[in-house]
């Protein structure tokens, strides 16, 4: 019987119809029992037994599971969802169903800490979303750890070091004089920073990998490839669609919509990304010197394939995560204890400097030397968890933990979102955002938003200095306001409300208005020439 189970019920059930050309009445009693049998098992099994010791999520359903909770139904992030149930079963941990996929989701710092860094090599996989990883021809990101994979993720880890930082210096300058400049030409007009940020950094992704840049921030060729990464990035290890999970409802039900917007996403970010390799393998042709990824890649011998799902990877990461960290953060410098906070930041930074503003400028992308600065963007993004439940991943072998062990094929879930807001872990004041509270620490883990362990974003130090540096130099240069008018739009520095997205792996920033006054108009412009 157990056999018969593995194959599919309904192929069981049509084989036992082939057989017998006239059903009697005990071979349809016999095919009912089978069929009600087989829905029983669908209903309730998952691809890893029950784990002993471990308390369920309440409320699972057959079949389904507890995906009904998730996937923003009810109007709120998976993450905050599981630290109710955390909260409920009064324990760290708990497993749940995502349809016939086991899961564990660890709460607390602590336990997410004994696991992914503890146990790094045993959570090296990622969960097979089943109707979104197949459509996706390659994947850094979502890709279980082949050896392919692992020359992939070396590459981008080899090329996001800080060894190279120096060649990438000529990129973030001038974008971030050019954001100076369009600032400047706003005069007191209060607008909308977010895709300045998101080409800066969409950008700096573009040229570290196919060593290009886009036209502009209204540039129709980059909307269109941004647009089909948005597509692909808003599926992606999320518990909206039911088919990804449910066995049953990719048998009987086809994949419309949402699986064929994946396809035809993923169609285009290909043709985009054809056209500019195909740009750079001319440029590179004619004797000229580009350095990029793509061109590392090929030195070391990657396929195409494996070369463009390493580049996809970063241009997927990259713009939303960066943008929306540097987003939140100037948002809440404009209201009035940011307000506060922005005088004292920028006495700091030329304090630094010895009072030299000129230094301070030309430094903010080569060293982080102002310390409350450091702090202020790790406290953004410990506070601001833009990757509430960072990226799922499957354990390789058993796990032995506590009193029971997680086996091997378990997927594995952090909160992160609850874990950054851990009083266990950082104090009284965890639910606070308190600028100055990394101030002399040096804990190599300082929050969970870049993830852990063995697939931690490869980009976290990248990603800091490009916050860092942008912050540093919008601070010396202008003071953040909030809108005046009781009717515009002002930012929401909520540590959940802060984002309006509930279905998808990053959060997106409510939008709000900031006008930027120039300090000293006159030293701006020296900064222009
Ligand atoms: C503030 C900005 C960013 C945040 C919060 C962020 C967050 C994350 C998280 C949570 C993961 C999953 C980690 C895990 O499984 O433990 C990840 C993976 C990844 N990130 Fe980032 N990221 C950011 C910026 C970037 C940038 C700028 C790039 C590229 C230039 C990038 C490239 C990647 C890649 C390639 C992976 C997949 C690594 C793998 O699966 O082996 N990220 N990121």
């Amino acid at each position: 019987m157990e056999q018969l189970a593995k194959i599919s019920p309904f192929e069981t059930v049509l084989e036992f119809g082939r057989g017998s050309s006239v059903l009697s009445p005990g071979t349809i009693g016999v095919l009912l029992l089978l069929i009600i049998w087989a829905l029983f098992k669908q209903a309730t099994q998952t691809q890893v037994p029950k784990i002993p010791k471990i308390p369920d999520a309440p409320d699972a359903l057959p079949f389904v599971g507890n995906l009904m909770t998730l996937g923003g139904r009810l109007n709120e992030n998976d993450s905050t969802i599981y630290s109710r149930w955390s909260k409920n079963l009064s324990s760290d941990i708990f497993q749940m169903r995502l349809g016939s996929e086991r899961a564990v989701v660890a709460n607390t710092f602590s336990t997410i800490k004994d696991l992914w860094v503890g146990h790094s090599n045993d959570l090296i996989d990622k969960p097979q979303q089943h109707g979104f990883t197949e459509k996706l021809e390659y994947d850094l990101s979502g890709a279980n750890m082949t050896e392919a994979i692992r020359r992939c993720r070396k590459a981008a880890t080899r090329a996001l070091g800080k060894s190279l930082w120096p060649t990438y210096y000529h990129l973030l300058e001038p974008a971030s004089v050019s954001l100076t400049r369009e600032l400047l030409s706003k005069g007191d007009e209060y607008m909308d920073i977010y895709p300045y940020l998101r080409h800066i950094v969409f950008d700096l992704a573009l040229s570290l990998t196919y060593g290009t840049v886009s036209n502009g921030v209204d540039d129709e060729f980059t909307d269109a490839l941004v647009e089909s990464i948005n597509q692909i990035s808003y599926f992606r290890a999320s518990t909206q669609r039911l088919r990804d999970y449910v066995p049953i409802l990719r048998l009987l039900i086809p994949d419309f919509a949402s699986g064929n917007a994946v396809v035809a996403a993923e169609k285009r970010r290909q043709e985009h990304l054809d056209v500019i390799f195909d740009a750079l393998k001319k440029r590179i042709a004619s004797g000229e010197q580009v350095d990029c990824i793509v061109n590392g890649l090929v030195k070391d011998n990657l396929s195409e394939p494996e070369i463009h799902g390493t580049c996809k990877a970063l241009l997927q990461a990259a713009p939303d995560s960066t943008a929306s960290s540097m987003y939140v953060v100037i948002g809440w410098l404009s209201i009035p204890t940011g307000q506060e906070f922005q005088s004292e930041l920028y006495d700091a930074i030329l304090a630094s400097y010895d009072g030299d503003r000129d230094k301070a400028w030309e430094m903010a992308f080569r060293e982080e030397s102002v310390e409350l600065l450091v702090s202020l963007y790790k406290e953004t993004l410990r506070f601001w968890t833009t990757t509430p439940y960072s990226l799922p991943r499957t354990t390789v072998k058993d796990i032995s933990y506590w009193d029971t062990v997680i086996p091997k094929g378990t997927t594995m879930i952090m909160n992160a979102q609850q874990a950054n807001h851990d009083t266990a872990w950082y104090g009284d004041d965890a639910l606070e955002f308190k600028p100055t509270r990394f101030i002399g620490k040096t804990d190599s883990l300082p929050h969970l938003t870049f993830g852990a362990g063995s697939r931690i974003c490869p980009a976290a130090a990248l990603s800091n200095r490009i916050i860092y540096a942008l912050i540093a130099r919008l601070v010396l240069a202008f003071k953040i306001n909030e809108p005046k008018d009781l009717n515009a739009r002002k930012a929401n520095a909520d540590m959940l409300d802060f984002s309006a997205e509930y279905r998808s792996l990053v959060a997106m920033p409510r939008r709000f208005d900031v006008s930027f006054s120039p300090r000293d108009e006159i030293w701006i412009r020296t900064k222009m020439l």
